[in-house]
């Protein structure tokens, strides 16, 4: 399959933040193609399955861009994944693994709603895999995982059957 055309917007940048890390930089794309880019991650749901949408998860920093403008455009609520020391209330944490390096990630109780997560990229599925785990120990339901770009082999990933759903694939 073709790269879709927004994928013209992404930056390119070898050797960043470390050497062997080909740095898909996203600030091209929001500068230019904002609207564009959050209609495509809309579209990437039909209008059944964002009715059955209640809460979108963005994880800090660059998920929040997404999760928010979407939150805003569907009307839903916008939930918080946050680094630690950053969030009061925090109900549960977890660590995992990055491509470059390792964090953790601290959300507050959830309400039983079903939640859609945000992110601006896939690489190895660490921060993704993490979030759906905390999402359910917080008390969310997961309704699917969607980013712009995704770049895992063959698009792989999945949780507890939820395929995540991407605008740009490089594995295609
Ligand atoms: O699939 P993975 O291997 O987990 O990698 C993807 C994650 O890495 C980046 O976040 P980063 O932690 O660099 O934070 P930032 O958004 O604050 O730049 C990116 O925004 C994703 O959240
Ligand atoms: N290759 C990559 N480009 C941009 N952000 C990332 N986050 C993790 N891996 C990345």
């Amino acid at each position: 399959m073709s790269l879709h055309p927004l994928a013209q917007f992404i930056d390119n940048v070898p050797d960043f933040p470390k050497p062997g890390i080909l740095f898909r930089d996203i600030s091209p794309l929001l500068r230019d193609h904002f609207n564009a880019t959050i209609d495509a991650i809309s579209d990437l749901y039909t209008v059944e399955e964002w009715q059955q949408i209640d809460k979108l998860a963005g994880i800090e920093s660059r998920g929040f861009i997404f999760a928010a403008a979407l939150a805003y455009k569907h009307q839903k609520g916008f939930v918080k994944v946050r680094k630690p020391g950053k969030l009061p209330h925090v109900h549960a944490s977890i660590d995992y693994g990055l491509e470059y390096g390792k964090d953790s990630l601290h959300m507050q109780k959830g309400d039983g709603s079903r939640i859609l997560i945000l992110d601006d990229l896939i690489a190895t599925g660490g921060s993704l895999n993490a979030t759906c785990q905390l999402c359910e120990q917080v008390g969310y339901q997961i309704a699917g995982m969607a980013c712009v770009i995704n770049l895992t082999s063959l698009n792989s990933f999945a949780y507890k059957g939820h395929q995540v759903r991407s605008v740009i694939n490089y594995n295609d």
